[in-house]
């Protein structure tokens, strides 16, 4: 029996007044907070652009938006010119790499009359012809504004690649590394001898650098770009959310002195920004032993005296082999086990379970897949409303993308809520609670 399919016209007009009644939400949380939406010709940066200070009302109409118009424009659009338009798609990243390395962005800073592509092209010793069909394509993509034919200008996308600015080092990590990485995942995904791996040394990074990436850092040609990298982690905490934490969960409640431990945590960034909104918290941080060396440096300089009133610890650790610090009110991974095949998480959840007293809480802070099919058991949490993909599709693209992009680079993955608890049901634990976190969720465990 064919299936019944939904009706189109019914689904466009659904996406439509979507799209019509979100952007009056949008509208109204701007000018509640007294601003006008900054136009995308502006340069100045909005007063939304941070993700810790979008509201959760304004957060969820802009994936709404972000949705709904890719999918009215998939739906109306001929299938053969979008999936073509789709597989063009890496010229967008290979042309962002050219204009990044040739600061094009930088060279425009202050000059809203833009510079013409001859001008630009001598300052960065490029073909100007082949510069301007990069930069007009990149335009018209609206990353850079075409202001009169051949002079081009920044835009609010373009400002993110000016060279100060971190999110430009993520660019450039993708659009380089990345990019070449990524084209070698049929191959790697093919070859009998890396199609099941999840050693990083058969992912597809490995296959086209001939190291891992962490390793790459440190060889002739990855040393060259090792500051890039640096940056680039700094650009995705500030894209992904990473000042969320104090606003995520309900400190507010947390007894006196509750210790934090953060386990794999750095150079503990993460709490020291924590505990500049909480100091009743006190913290261990721990990490491998050169890292928490780093650690002890960044808090000497941050943060002196938390030291001093031993409020913070420095314990190193390896979590595959060892147990963190016992008895910690809170034991805090973050980005942790996505860099990890589910045997290895075993071992690092069993080793955080053998240091948990019988009140200890675990907090799992990671990207939350959900499939992109509707669950109708009533169970599931933060679907987007019909006929929107139930994930936010294109909304939160970049969650399913980031799953990807570990793949190309760790041989690991993000995991859908289903398969957090399942990991952390087989070491002991019970699950309690998902806080929504803007782009990553806290996922809230107890001891089982
Ligand atoms: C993706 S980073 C996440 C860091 C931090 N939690 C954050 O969110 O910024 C992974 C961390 O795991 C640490 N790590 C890797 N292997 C480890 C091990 N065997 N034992 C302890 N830490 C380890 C790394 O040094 C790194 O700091």
């Amino acid at each position: 029996m064919p299936v019944a399919l939904h009706n189109s016209s019914a689904d466009i007009i659904a996406l439509a007044n979507l799209i019509s009644s979100t952007v009056q939400e949008i509208v109204t949380e701007y000018s509640k907070a007294g601003h006008d939406i900054p136009s995308l010709d502006s340069t100045d940066s909005g007063p939304f652009d941070a993700p810790e200070k979008v509201s959760g009302t304004l957060s969820k109409a802009i994936r709404t938006i972000e949705a709904a118009c890719a999918q009215l424009s998939f739906t109306v659009a001929s299938p053969g010119h979008v999936m073509t338009n789709k597989s063009y798609g890496y010229e967008e990243p290979a042309g962002m790499l050219v204009a990044l390395n040739a600061k094009v962005a930088d060279h425009l800073v202050d000059k809203p009359e833009g510079l013409h592509v001859d001008e630009l092209a001598l300052k960065s010793d490029l073909d100007a012809g082949k510069l301007g069909r990069i930069l007009r394509m990149l335009a018209t993509k609206h990353c850079f504004r075409e202001v009169k034919p051949n002079v081009f200008a920044n835009n609010r996308l373009s400002m993110q690649m000016v060279s100060t600015n971190p999110v430009s080092g993520l660019l450039g990590h993708m659009s380089d590394e990345g990019l070449r990485a990524g084209s070698r995942l049929n191959e790697a995904l093919t070859d009998p001898k890396t199609a099941s791996s999840t050693s990083a040394d058969d992912s597809p990074f490995h296959r086209a650098h001939g190291v891992s990436l962490f390793g790459f850092y440190e060889s002739p040609v990855g040393s060259k770009v090792s500051e890039r990298f640096a940056q680039a982690m700094v650009g995705w905490g500030e894209v992904t959310g990473k000042a969320m934490l104090p606003k995520v969960y309900a400190w507010e409640n947390v007894s006196e002195n509750a210790t934090l431990c953060d386990v794999g945590g750095n150079n503990g960034h993460m709490v020291l920004d924590l505990m500049k909104e909480y100091p009743k918290l006190k913290a261990v941080i721990q990490d491998l032993p050169p890292v928490i060396e780093q650690a002890k440096e960044l808090w000497t300089k941050e943060n002196p005296q938390a030291i001093e009133k031993r409020r913070v610890e420095f314990v190193p650790l390896d979590f595959l082999k060892e147990t963190p610090v016992p008895n910690c009110d809170f034991y805090y991974l973050r980005h942790i086990l996505h860099d990890w095949p589910n045997s290895d998480c075993q071992k690092i959840l069993s080793n955080v379970r053998k240091a948990m007293g019988p009140k200890s809480r675990l907090l799992i802070h990671e990207f939350v897949l959900q499939p992109a099919v509707r669950d109708t058991s009533g169970t599931a949490v933060n679907q987007a409303p019909e006929p929107l993909l139930p994930n936010y599709g294109m909304g939160r693209v970049r969650l399913y993308q980031q799953d990807i992009n570990m793949m190309i680079l760790f041989n690991s993955k993000e995991r859908t809520l289903q398969e957090f608890i399942e990991l952390t049901e087989q070491t002991g634990f019970k699950f309690e609670k998902l806080w929504d976190s803007g782009e990553a969720g806290l996922i809230e465990f107890t001891i089982a």
